[in-house]
């Protein structure tokens, strides 16, 4: 309800002064909130967004003194190129933005078509790192009319590298404001039933299309420093759990799901397994059919379109496999929006319906 039109006479209020700022309808917003991703694959739009993503504490905890060096001496650089050229091999080409943009955006989508019988829930969809940033959307959302918004950070198991720095940024831009939102955030979902429910079924389905049966079927999350696991970081038992729940939906015997990690980066231990490995040593036992997906993942994006379905996959048949296969995340398929819907259902009780 605008209060400006009508005026309140009606309830003794009397109209509002000329001069009162604007208030809006009521209204909920709902934020999606992605990883992020560079807006070209060329020098100058990789390095600012390494430089965005690289610089944030969260994600690299070493010292300043230490980390700046090597960032501004060496990585920003090296990387821009290299990572650029990995970015052309997946870019969608039609829209000229990165896969993850595309289902990110997507999600967004038909997550506004599922709440639309909330006639006051409002779906808008935000990057940690680029554009469209939190605070541009947070805005966005008051300027609807949103005095309560949901915080949605797109990630199952919770890691202070993913979520927490997604929900750093949101209260950042918030402190900002005189009039600031009710917020609240979605947590790690790890072990929700529908979550794990709608892994099995991508799975059951992806797995059925195939004309060969894998021995072995590799479930690669992201990794993070061992460091970061030993001074709390949750991640890694969420990850182990959502594997043995999905193990356990699946009802298959033990050993054919394999719990591995991927995407390491910088000189430290990262959590083990690691995938790269792990496929090289199956490949050298004599297996020859693998699947891989990305349970970690919301959508399909670099680390699992360049990395898995492309280096990891080229990399087991040139060790003796014969056969790989990569199931696309959930990206936005009924099963993954099933679990997008249901976690915002859950997290808006009492502020909706
Ligand atoms: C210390 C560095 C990193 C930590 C910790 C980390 C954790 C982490 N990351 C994701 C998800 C994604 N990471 C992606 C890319 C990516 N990650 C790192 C480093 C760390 N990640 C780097 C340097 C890069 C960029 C790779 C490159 O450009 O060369 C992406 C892909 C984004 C895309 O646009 O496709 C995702 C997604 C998780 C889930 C996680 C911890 C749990
Ligand atoms: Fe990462
Ligand atoms: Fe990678």
């Amino acid at each position: 309800m605008n209060m400006h039109s009508p005026p309140q006479s009606g309830r003794g209020i009397g109209p509002l002064p000329t001069n009162h700022p604007p208030v809006r309808a009521r209204k909920v917003g709902v934020l999606l909130v992605n990883l992020g991703t560079p807006d070209g694959t060329g020098y100058a739009p990789m390095r600012r967004y390494l430089k965005e993503f690289l610089s944030d504490r969260r994600v690299i905890e070493w010292p300043r003194a230490a980390w700046y060096p090597i960032l501004y001496g060496i990585v920003l650089n090296t990387r821009p190129k290299k990572s650029g050229r990995a970015y052309d091999l997946i870019w969608n080409t039609e829209r000229d933005e990165s896969p993850l943009r595309t289902f990110t955006r997507a999600q967004g989508e038909k997550l506004a078509a599922r709440m639309s019988g909330e006639a006051e829930v409002v779906v808008d969809w935000a990057m940690r790192y680029g554009t469209p940033s939190i605070a541009e959307r947070i805005d966005a959302l008051q300027d609807t009319g949103c005095d309560r918004i949901l915080i949605y950070p797109l990630y199952p198991q919770y890691s202070a590298s993913t979520t927490a720095t997604v929900n750093d940024k949101a209260f950042e831009h918030l402190m900002g404001k005189r009039w600031m939102p009710a917020v609240r955030t979605v947590p790690a979902y790890h072990d929700d039933p529908v979550y794990i429910d709608a892994l099995a079924r991508s799975i059951e389905k992806h797995l059925g299309s195939l004309d060969f049966e894998p021995e072995r079927v590799i479930a690669s999350y992201h990794g993070i420093p061992q460091s970061y696991f030993r001074k709390g970081d949750p991640y890694h038992c969420h990850c182990q759990k959502t594997s043995r729940l999905l193990e356990e939906r699946l009802g298959w015997p033990k050993g054919r799901l394999m719990t591995t990690f991927q995407s390491r980066f910088g000189p430290e231990e990262w959590l083990q397994p690691y995938t790269d490995k792990t496929v090289e040593a199956l490949a050298a036992q004599g297996i020859k059919r693998v699947a891989a997906l990305n349970p970690g993942f919301v959508s399909d994006c670099l680390e699992t379109l360049e990395e898995i379905a492309g280096q990891v996959a080229e990399s087991f048949l040139h060790h003796g496999g014969e056969r790989f296969a990569h199931i696309p995340c959930l990206n936005d398929s009924e099963e993954g929006m099933d679990v997008i819907e249901a976690m915002t259902r859950r997290e808006l009780r009492g502020w909706v319906g």
